[in-house]
């Protein structure tokens, strides 16, 4: 039977995610839309939409909630009253996981429906399935990656077309690649949210405060550092990084110099990358787009086929249970 879906959101994701869905042959469909402003000019049926989530949570109707949002808390109500509902959910909001992962963590244990969010974490590339299911029975020791597609974009624009940040950061939100708070991008802290949930689902790590991580930006950067790295044969990447020692997880997210051997070292615009450490598979490098409307709708995609093979995740034994100290940096 076709499943019915409702659509929290209706932005650059929300559209990727509507078109492909339109394209596919899923046993599913959009039934209602739920989005913020009632005066802007929607290019679908006019009567699909809603401002009133609540609607569409309740609908006995309704078999799925997927939400994009780009807000953190309506996204957190919403999700949880959802998934309360009995509702399966699938979200992109990174933010919205990973400030609330002990929370998600008893969602994960303790409800019926399933919680999926591939796209939040590098757009495009299947990593947190990945997680789940090939690393599931191996240990990972380290997670390297570039997990920002904006931030990635402005540096590569910065240094290969001599723009400024400024600029950059223009052309980025102009793709749909930034955040609607630009500042998340280049602070880091969207790399951050990003490298807490892979923690997570890598070490089964619950981090609850984010105070004591390395977070450097990639604001100070100038047109001579550039031009200084390659001199050097180096490129500047805001990197993030997880690694497990002696069973503590070290996080960081900062612009690194990174050589020719490096893998990340050819991962530019708006691509992402995420190089992890395998006890038993050895390293592997996952790339692909990072941001954008299908590269993240495709995500999305791939959240309602194994939701609807009954598919969820397999969270590791989280170690921190009670409040969590935070966590060490390097
Ligand atoms: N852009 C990207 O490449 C990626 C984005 N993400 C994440 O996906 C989510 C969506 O991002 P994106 O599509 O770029 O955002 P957009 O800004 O393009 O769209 C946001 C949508 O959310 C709607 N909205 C905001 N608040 C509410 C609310 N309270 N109730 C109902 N609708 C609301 C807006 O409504 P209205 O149309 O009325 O303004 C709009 O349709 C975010 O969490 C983002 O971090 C994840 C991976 C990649
Ligand atoms: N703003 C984010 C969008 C995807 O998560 C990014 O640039 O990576």
């Amino acid at each position: 039977m076709t499943q019915k879906i409702g659509l929290i959101g209706y932005g650059v994701v929300a559209k990727g995610f509507y078109q492909l869905l339109s394209q596919s042959d899923l046993p599913a469909e959009v039934a209602r839309i739920c989005i913020k402003n009632t005066d802007k000019q929607r290019d679908i049926d006019q009567g699909l939409f809603t401002t009133n989530a609540q609607e569409l949570v309740t609908d006995p109707n309704i078999d799925i909630i997927v939400e994009l949002i780009d807000d953190a808390q309506a996204s957190f109500q919403i999700v949880e009253q959802a998934l309360n509902h009995g509702k399966p959910v699938i979200t992109a909001n990174k933010k919205m996981i990973a400030e609330n992962l002990k929370q998600v963590n008893q969602w994960h244990q303790m409800l019926e429906a399933p919680l999926l969010y591939e796209a939040s974490v590098a757009g495009s590339i299947p990593i947190l399935s990945t997680l789940n299911q090939f690393y599931r029975h191996q240990e990972v020791t380290q997670i390297r990656g570039i997990l920002n597609g904006s931030s990635n974009y402005i540096l590569s624009k910065m240094r290969l077309q001599k723009l400024s940040m400024d600029e950059a950061l223009q052309l980025a939100q102009k793709n749909g690649f930034a955040e609607s708070d630009p500042s998340l991008d280049i602070s880091g802290k969207d790399a951050l949210y990003k490298l807490v949930i892979l923690s997570y689902h890598a070490f089964g790590e619950l981090t609850t405060s984010f105070d004591h991580i390395r977070l450097e930006s990639i604001t100070n950067m100038e047109d001579q550092f550039f031009d200084l790295a390659a001199q050097q044969g180096m490129k500047i990447k805001s990197i993030a990084t997880a690694t497990k020692k002696a069973d503590k997880i070290q996080l960081k997210v900062q612009p690194e110099l990174v050589n020719i051997e490096d893998p990340l070292f050819n991962i530019e615009d708006e691509n992402n990358a995420i190089h992890i450490n395998g006890a038993s598979s050895g390293p592997q490098l996952y790339t692909g787009k990072g941001a954008g409307s299908h590269p993240t709708g495709a995500a999305v995609m791939q959240d309602l086929h194994l939701l609807l093979h009954g598919f969820r995740y397999t969270i590791r034994a989280p170690k921190n249970t009670a409040a969590a100290p935070p966590i060490e940096t390097i």
